[in-house]
Protein backbone atom coordinates (compact mmCIF):
# COMPACT_ATOMS: atom_id res chain seq x y z
CA UNK A 1 0.00 0.00 0.00
CA UNK A 2 2.53 2.46 0.97
CA UNK A 3 4.26 1.61 -2.17
CA UNK A 4 1.39 2.47 -4.20
CA UNK A 5 0.50 5.71 -2.64
CA UNK A 6 4.29 7.11 -3.02
CA UNK A 7 4.02 6.51 -6.61
CA UNK A 8 1.81 9.72 -6.58
CA UNK A 9 4.03 11.89 -5.68
CA UNK A 10 6.67 13.35 -7.35
CA UNK A 11 9.84 14.81 -6.18
CA UNK A 12 10.64 17.95 -8.03
CA UNK A 13 13.89 20.84 -7.26
CA UNK A 14 12.46 23.65 -6.75
CA UNK A 15 14.37 25.56 -9.32
CA UNK A 16 12.70 23.15 -12.30
CA UNK A 17 9.23 24.11 -10.24
CA UNK A 18 8.40 27.27 -11.44
CA UNK A 19 5.32 27.89 -12.67
CA UNK A 20 3.59 24.45 -10.78
CA UNK A 21 1.25 24.57 -7.84
CA UNK A 22 1.83 23.65 -4.47
CA UNK A 23 0.48 20.82 -3.25
CA UNK A 24 0.43 21.62 0.39
CA UNK A 25 1.26 24.06 3.03
CA UNK A 26 4.39 25.14 3.44
CA UNK A 27 6.20 26.07 7.21
CA UNK A 28 8.20 27.94 8.08
CA UNK A 29 9.73 27.83 11.88
CA UNK A 30 12.25 30.85 13.49
CA UNK A 31 12.30 29.51 16.97
CA UNK A 32 10.87 32.78 19.12
CA UNK A 33 9.70 34.45 16.49
CA UNK A 34 7.73 32.71 13.83
CA UNK A 35 6.32 29.51 13.48
CA UNK A 36 3.59 29.13 10.70
CA UNK A 37 2.60 28.65 6.98
CA UNK A 38 5.23 30.39 4.63
CA UNK A 39 3.59 29.18 1.63
CA UNK A 40 0.06 28.60 1.00
CA UNK A 41 -1.17 25.55 -0.54
CA UNK A 42 -2.21 26.45 -4.36
CA UNK A 43 0.56 28.90 -4.75
CA UNK A 44 1.83 28.80 -8.43
CA UNK A 45 5.57 28.78 -7.54
CA UNK A 46 7.48 32.02 -9.17
CA UNK A 47 11.07 32.73 -9.49
CA UNK A 48 11.68 34.80 -6.41
CA UNK A 49 10.10 32.16 -4.65
CA UNK A 50 13.08 29.78 -4.73
CA UNK A 51 15.62 31.67 -1.99
CA UNK A 52 13.07 31.79 0.62
CA UNK A 53 12.07 27.90 -0.47
CA UNK A 54 15.42 26.84 0.20
CA UNK A 55 15.96 28.91 3.33
CA UNK A 56 13.17 26.92 5.43
CA UNK A 57 15.11 23.68 3.90
CA UNK A 58 13.03 22.99 0.80
CA UNK A 59 15.06 21.88 -2.36
CA UNK A 60 12.78 20.13 -3.51
CA UNK A 61 8.86 20.11 -3.69
CA UNK A 62 6.15 17.36 -4.28
CA UNK A 63 3.69 17.07 -7.13
CA UNK A 64 0.97 14.83 -5.96
CA UNK A 65 -1.20 13.12 -8.88
CA UNK A 66 -4.11 11.62 -6.72
CA UNK A 67 -5.47 8.47 -7.64
CA UNK A 68 -9.13 7.38 -6.96
CA UNK A 69 -9.87 6.53 -3.50
CA UNK A 70 -6.83 8.52 -2.17
CA UNK A 71 -7.44 12.07 -0.23
CA UNK A 72 -4.57 14.91 0.06
CA UNK A 73 -4.55 15.64 4.16
CA UNK A 74 -6.49 18.64 4.22
CA UNK A 75 -9.48 16.56 2.53
CA UNK A 76 -8.46 14.41 4.68
CA UNK A 77 -9.00 16.90 7.92
CA UNK A 78 -12.20 17.96 6.66
CA UNK A 79 -13.68 15.43 6.53
CA UNK A 80 -12.66 13.72 9.63
CA UNK A 81 -13.78 17.37 11.17
CA UNK A 82 -17.09 17.21 9.82
CA UNK A 83 -17.54 13.73 11.11
CA UNK A 84 -16.83 14.96 14.88
CA UNK A 85 -18.80 18.05 14.36
CA UNK A 86 -21.83 18.81 16.85
CA UNK A 87 -23.82 21.68 18.27
CA UNK A 88 -22.19 24.80 18.92
CA UNK A 89 -19.02 24.44 16.96
CA UNK A 90 -18.10 25.49 13.52
CA UNK A 91 -14.49 24.76 11.41
CA UNK A 92 -11.59 26.51 10.31
CA UNK A 93 -9.94 26.61 7.10
CA UNK A 94 -7.12 23.97 6.56
CA UNK A 95 -3.49 25.02 7.95
CA UNK A 96 -0.89 23.14 7.34
CA UNK A 97 -2.98 19.99 6.89
CA UNK A 98 -4.70 20.66 10.20
CA UNK A 99 -8.38 22.11 10.83
CA UNK A 100 -9.22 23.18 14.14
CA UNK A 101 -12.91 22.60 15.82
CA UNK A 102 -13.76 26.18 17.69
CA UNK A 103 -16.42 26.98 20.15
CA UNK A 104 -19.01 29.29 19.04
CA UNK A 105 -21.28 29.61 22.50
CA UNK A 106 -19.79 30.12 26.30
CA UNK A 107 -20.64 26.18 27.20
CA UNK A 108 -19.72 23.89 28.39
CA UNK A 109 -17.58 20.94 26.39
CA UNK A 110 -18.21 17.67 25.76
CA UNK A 111 -15.59 15.61 24.00
CA UNK A 112 -16.84 11.82 23.95
CA UNK A 113 -13.06 10.42 25.04
CA UNK A 114 -13.65 6.84 24.70
CA UNK A 115 -14.76 7.12 20.64
CA UNK A 116 -11.91 10.00 20.29
CA UNK A 117 -9.37 7.23 22.28
CA UNK A 118 -10.63 4.91 18.82
CA UNK A 119 -10.05 7.36 16.00
CA UNK A 120 -6.53 7.98 18.08
CA UNK A 121 -5.89 4.09 17.70
CA UNK A 122 -6.14 4.12 14.07
CA UNK A 123 -2.65 4.65 12.57
CA UNK A 124 -1.34 8.32 11.65
CA UNK A 125 -4.73 9.74 12.46
CA UNK A 126 -5.02 12.36 15.26
CA UNK A 127 -7.87 13.86 16.60
CA UNK A 128 -6.14 16.08 19.70
CA UNK A 129 -9.28 17.65 21.90
CA UNK A 130 -9.15 19.67 25.01
CA UNK A 131 -10.80 17.68 28.18
CA UNK A 132 -14.30 16.76 28.66
CA UNK A 133 -16.71 19.07 30.72
CA UNK A 134 -14.26 22.30 30.35
CA UNK A 135 -15.63 25.47 30.23
CA UNK A 136 -14.99 27.16 26.83
CA UNK A 137 -16.13 30.50 25.38
CA UNK A 138 -16.28 31.52 21.84
CA UNK A 139 -13.69 30.89 19.25
CA UNK A 140 -11.77 28.58 22.16
CA UNK A 141 -10.06 25.66 19.90
CA UNK A 142 -11.79 22.14 21.31
CA UNK A 143 -9.99 19.83 18.55
CA UNK A 144 -7.46 20.05 16.26
CA UNK A 145 -7.54 17.20 13.42
CA UNK A 146 -4.93 15.90 10.85
CA UNK A 147 -3.60 12.77 9.06
CA UNK A 148 0.36 12.61 9.24
CA UNK A 149 1.02 11.45 5.74
CA UNK A 150 0.47 13.90 2.66
CA UNK A 151 -1.85 11.63 1.22
CA UNK A 152 -4.31 8.49 2.47
CA UNK A 153 -6.48 6.25 1.71
CA UNK A 154 -9.75 7.22 1.87
CA UNK A 155 -10.64 3.70 3.44
CA UNK A 156 -9.03 4.68 6.49
CA UNK A 157 -11.11 8.96 6.81
CA UNK A 158 -14.19 6.58 6.43
CA UNK A 159 -13.37 4.62 9.43
CA UNK A 160 -13.06 7.10 11.28
CA UNK A 161 -16.51 8.77 9.98
CA UNK A 162 -17.80 5.07 11.17
CA UNK A 163 -16.63 5.59 14.03
CA UNK A 164 -18.16 9.25 14.59
CA UNK A 165 -21.93 7.97 13.32
CA UNK A 166 -21.64 5.06 16.09
CA UNK A 167 -23.10 7.44 18.72
CA UNK A 168 -23.50 11.20 19.56
CA UNK A 169 -21.19 13.82 17.86
CA UNK A 170 -17.48 13.82 19.32
CA UNK A 171 -17.77 17.18 20.08
CA UNK A 172 -20.08 19.54 20.76
CA UNK A 173 -20.72 22.50 23.04
CA UNK A 174 -23.63 22.67 25.75
CA UNK A 175 -24.89 25.91 26.62
CA UNK A 176 -25.32 27.23 30.22
CA UNK A 177 -28.74 27.50 32.07
CA UNK A 178 -29.60 30.32 33.87
CA UNK A 179 -30.05 28.96 36.98
CA UNK A 180 -32.20 30.72 40.13
CA UNK A 181 -29.44 29.36 42.91
CA UNK A 182 -30.90 30.00 46.72
CA UNK A 183 -27.90 29.88 49.13
CA UNK A 184 -27.98 28.66 52.84
CA UNK A 185 -24.77 29.73 54.60
CA UNK A 186 -24.71 28.27 57.97
CA UNK A 187 -22.02 28.45 61.05
CA UNK A 188 -23.20 29.88 64.11
CA UNK A 189 -20.09 32.63 64.21
CA UNK A 190 -21.44 33.86 61.02
CA UNK A 191 -24.78 33.94 62.45
CA UNK A 192 -23.96 35.91 65.34
CA UNK A 193 -21.85 38.30 63.61
CA UNK A 194 -19.02 37.29 65.07
CA UNK A 195 -16.96 36.90 61.80
CA UNK A 196 -18.25 38.43 58.30
CA UNK A 197 -19.58 35.95 55.45
CA UNK A 198 -16.77 35.47 53.05
CA UNK A 199 -19.07 32.45 51.29
CA UNK A 200 -21.21 34.80 49.41
CA UNK A 201 -19.35 37.22 47.36
CA UNK A 202 -16.89 33.61 45.90
CA UNK A 203 -20.75 31.86 45.42
CA UNK A 204 -22.28 34.83 43.50
CA UNK A 205 -18.83 35.46 41.55
CA UNK A 206 -18.84 31.33 40.49
CA UNK A 207 -22.70 31.28 39.21
CA UNK A 208 -22.46 34.87 37.83
CA UNK A 209 -19.49 33.42 35.54
CA UNK A 210 -21.37 30.87 34.20
CA UNK A 211 -24.68 32.71 33.95
CA UNK A 212 -26.58 31.67 36.55
CA UNK A 213 -27.51 34.02 39.81
CA UNK A 214 -27.93 33.41 43.65
CA UNK A 215 -32.25 34.57 44.10
CA UNK A 216 -30.91 35.00 47.98
CA UNK A 217 -28.54 34.24 50.89
CA UNK A 218 -30.36 33.03 53.92
CA UNK A 219 -28.02 32.79 57.34
CA UNK A 220 -28.65 29.99 59.94
CA UNK A 221 -26.87 29.12 62.92
CA UNK A 222 -25.30 25.28 63.33
CA UNK A 223 -29.31 24.31 63.80
CA UNK A 224 -30.19 21.57 62.19
CA UNK A 225 -33.89 22.46 62.38
CA UNK A 226 -33.65 25.89 61.14
CA UNK A 227 -31.08 24.43 58.18
CA UNK A 228 -34.07 21.76 57.68
CA UNK A 229 -36.24 24.80 57.43
CA UNK A 230 -34.45 27.39 55.37
CA UNK A 231 -33.82 24.23 52.82
CA UNK A 232 -36.87 23.34 52.44
CA UNK A 233 -38.43 27.11 51.76
CA UNK A 234 -35.89 27.80 48.78
CA UNK A 235 -37.57 24.33 47.26
CA UNK A 236 -40.71 25.41 47.79
CA UNK A 237 -40.15 29.05 46.32
CA UNK A 238 -38.91 27.33 43.12
CA UNK A 239 -35.46 27.32 43.36
CA UNK A 240 -33.55 25.89 40.12
CA UNK A 241 -30.79 24.81 43.34
CA UNK A 242 -29.65 24.52 46.51
CA UNK A 243 -26.39 25.61 47.79
CA UNK A 244 -25.61 25.06 51.63
CA UNK A 245 -21.94 26.80 52.92
CA UNK A 246 -19.67 25.77 55.60
CA UNK A 247 -20.15 22.65 58.32
CA UNK A 248 -19.12 20.17 55.92
CA UNK A 249 -16.48 18.40 58.12
CA UNK A 250 -16.25 16.52 61.35
CA UNK A 251 -16.83 18.19 64.42
CA UNK A 252 -20.32 18.47 66.22
CA UNK A 253 -21.40 21.82 65.42
CA UNK A 254 -20.88 20.51 61.77
CA UNK A 255 -25.07 20.08 61.12
CA UNK A 256 -24.63 20.32 56.90
CA UNK A 257 -24.75 17.01 55.74
CA UNK A 258 -27.09 15.88 58.01
CA UNK A 259 -29.43 18.76 57.18
CA UNK A 260 -29.32 17.58 53.82
CA UNK A 261 -30.52 14.20 54.18
CA UNK A 262 -32.86 15.33 56.70
CA UNK A 263 -34.63 17.71 54.05
CA UNK A 264 -35.37 14.53 52.08
CA UNK A 265 -32.26 14.79 49.26
CA UNK A 266 -30.99 11.70 47.42
CA UNK A 267 -27.45 11.80 48.18
CA UNK A 268 -25.01 10.76 45.30
CA UNK A 269 -22.12 11.32 47.27
CA UNK A 270 -21.32 12.61 51.04
CA UNK A 271 -17.34 13.61 49.68
CA UNK A 272 -15.26 13.90 46.87
CA UNK A 273 -12.10 12.14 45.52
CA UNK A 274 -10.42 15.46 45.39
CA UNK A 275 -8.42 17.64 46.96
CA UNK A 276 -9.23 20.57 47.60
CA UNK A 277 -12.86 19.67 47.99
CA UNK A 278 -13.00 16.34 49.26
CA UNK A 279 -15.88 17.50 51.79
CA UNK A 280 -18.23 18.18 49.64
CA UNK A 281 -22.08 16.88 49.35
CA UNK A 282 -23.79 16.50 45.77
CA UNK A 283 -27.48 15.41 45.61
CA UNK A 284 -30.89 16.06 44.61
CA UNK A 285 -33.79 16.92 46.30
CA UNK A 286 -36.51 15.43 44.10
CA UNK A 287 -35.11 16.50 40.84
CA UNK A 288 -33.18 20.05 42.34
CA UNK A 289 -29.27 19.72 42.50
CA UNK A 290 -28.28 20.29 46.36
CA UNK A 291 -24.47 21.02 47.53
CA UNK A 292 -22.98 20.95 50.63
CA UNK A 293 -20.05 23.43 50.14
CA UNK A 294 -17.23 23.19 52.66
CA UNK A 295 -14.53 25.69 53.82
CA UNK A 296 -12.15 25.19 51.55
CA UNK A 297 -14.16 26.87 48.27
CA UNK A 298 -14.20 30.39 50.41
CA UNK A 299 -10.68 30.59 49.30
CA UNK A 300 -9.24 28.67 46.98
CA UNK A 301 -9.66 28.86 43.77
CA UNK A 302 -10.06 25.43 42.25
CA UNK A 303 -11.93 23.00 43.93
CA UNK A 304 -14.22 20.23 43.41
CA UNK A 305 -17.11 22.52 43.43
CA UNK A 306 -15.39 24.11 40.34
CA UNK A 307 -15.52 21.00 38.68
CA UNK A 308 -19.48 20.01 39.36
CA UNK A 309 -20.61 23.35 38.86
CA UNK A 310 -20.22 24.18 35.25
CA UNK A 311 -21.68 20.65 34.61
CA UNK A 312 -24.86 21.70 36.77
CA UNK A 313 -25.02 24.80 35.24
CA UNK A 314 -25.33 23.15 31.92
CA UNK A 315 -28.22 21.15 32.97
CA UNK A 316 -26.53 17.53 33.62
CA UNK A 317 -27.23 15.17 36.07
CA UNK A 318 -24.34 13.88 38.50
CA UNK A 319 -24.04 10.41 38.73
CA UNK A 320 -21.94 8.57 41.52
CA UNK A 321 -19.27 7.67 38.82
CA UNK A 322 -18.99 11.22 38.04
CA UNK A 323 -17.68 11.64 41.69
CA UNK A 324 -15.51 8.45 41.27
CA UNK A 325 -13.58 9.72 38.34
CA UNK A 326 -12.81 13.06 39.97
CA UNK A 327 -9.81 11.28 42.25
CA UNK A 328 -7.44 10.49 39.54
CA UNK A 329 -5.10 13.98 38.79
CA UNK A 330 -7.52 15.31 41.63
CA UNK A 331 -4.90 16.33 43.26
CA UNK A 332 -4.81 20.35 43.66
CA UNK A 333 -2.08 21.64 45.99
CA UNK A 334 -3.64 20.64 48.99
N1 LIG B 1 -10.26 16.46 61.74
C1 LIG B 1 -10.67 16.89 60.54
N2 LIG B 1 -10.57 18.19 60.25
C2 LIG B 1 -10.97 18.65 59.05
C3 LIG B 1 -11.47 17.77 58.08
C4 LIG B 1 -11.61 16.41 58.43
O1 LIG B 1 -12.10 15.60 57.63
N3 LIG B 1 -11.18 16.00 59.66
N4 LIG B 1 -11.81 18.27 56.85
C5 LIG B 1 -11.12 19.46 56.46
C6 LIG B 1 -11.64 20.01 55.23
S1 LIG B 1 -11.26 19.15 53.82
C7 LIG B 1 -12.30 21.23 55.18
S2 LIG B 1 -12.69 21.90 53.66
C8 LIG B 1 -12.52 22.03 56.38
C9 LIG B 1 -13.80 22.89 56.40
O2 LIG B 1 -14.86 22.26 56.71
P1 LIG B 1 -16.28 22.94 57.01
O3 LIG B 1 -17.03 23.08 55.74
O4 LIG B 1 -16.90 22.06 58.05
O5 LIG B 1 -16.05 24.40 57.56
P2 LIG B 1 -16.40 25.01 58.98
O6 LIG B 1 -15.92 24.07 60.07
O7 LIG B 1 -17.83 25.35 59.02
O8 LIG B 1 -15.51 26.30 58.99
C10 LIG B 1 -14.12 26.24 58.82
C11 LIG B 1 -13.56 27.66 58.97
O9 LIG B 1 -14.12 28.52 58.01
C12 LIG B 1 -14.83 29.61 58.61
N5 LIG B 1 -16.08 29.87 57.91
C13 LIG B 1 -17.11 29.03 57.68
N6 LIG B 1 -18.09 29.64 57.01
C14 LIG B 1 -17.70 30.89 56.81
C15 LIG B 1 -18.27 32.01 56.15
N7 LIG B 1 -19.50 31.95 55.59
N8 LIG B 1 -17.57 33.15 56.09
C16 LIG B 1 -16.35 33.25 56.67
N9 LIG B 1 -15.74 32.21 57.27
C17 LIG B 1 -16.41 31.07 57.36
C18 LIG B 1 -15.10 29.11 60.00
O10 LIG B 1 -15.31 30.19 60.88
C19 LIG B 1 -13.86 28.29 60.29
O11 LIG B 1 -12.80 29.12 60.68
O12 LIG B 1 -12.38 21.22 57.51
C20 LIG B 1 -11.11 20.54 57.52
N10 LIG B 1 -10.83 19.97 58.78
O1 LIG C 1 -13.30 19.83 51.50
MO1 LIG C 1 -11.65 20.23 52.00
O2 LIG C 1 -11.66 21.03 50.67
O3 LIG C 1 -10.83 18.89 50.96
O4 LIG C 1 -10.22 21.29 51.89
Amino acid sequence: MAVKLESMLEEVAVEKAVGMVLAHDLTQIIPGQFKGRLFKKGHVIREEDIPALLSIGKEHIYTIRLEKGILHEDEAALRMAKAALGANVQLTEPHEGKITLKSTIHGLAKIDKARIDEVNSLDQIIMSTIRTNSVVHPGQGLMGTRVIPLIIEEARIAEVERIAAADGPLVEVKPFKKLRVGLITTGSEVFKGRIQDKFGPVVREKLAALGSEVIEQRFAPDDSEIIVREIRRFKEEGADAIFVTGGMSVDPDDRTPGSIKQAGARIVSYGTPMLPGSMLLIGYLDEIPIMGLPGCVMHDPYTSFDVLLPRICAGEMITRDDITEMGYGGLYNC
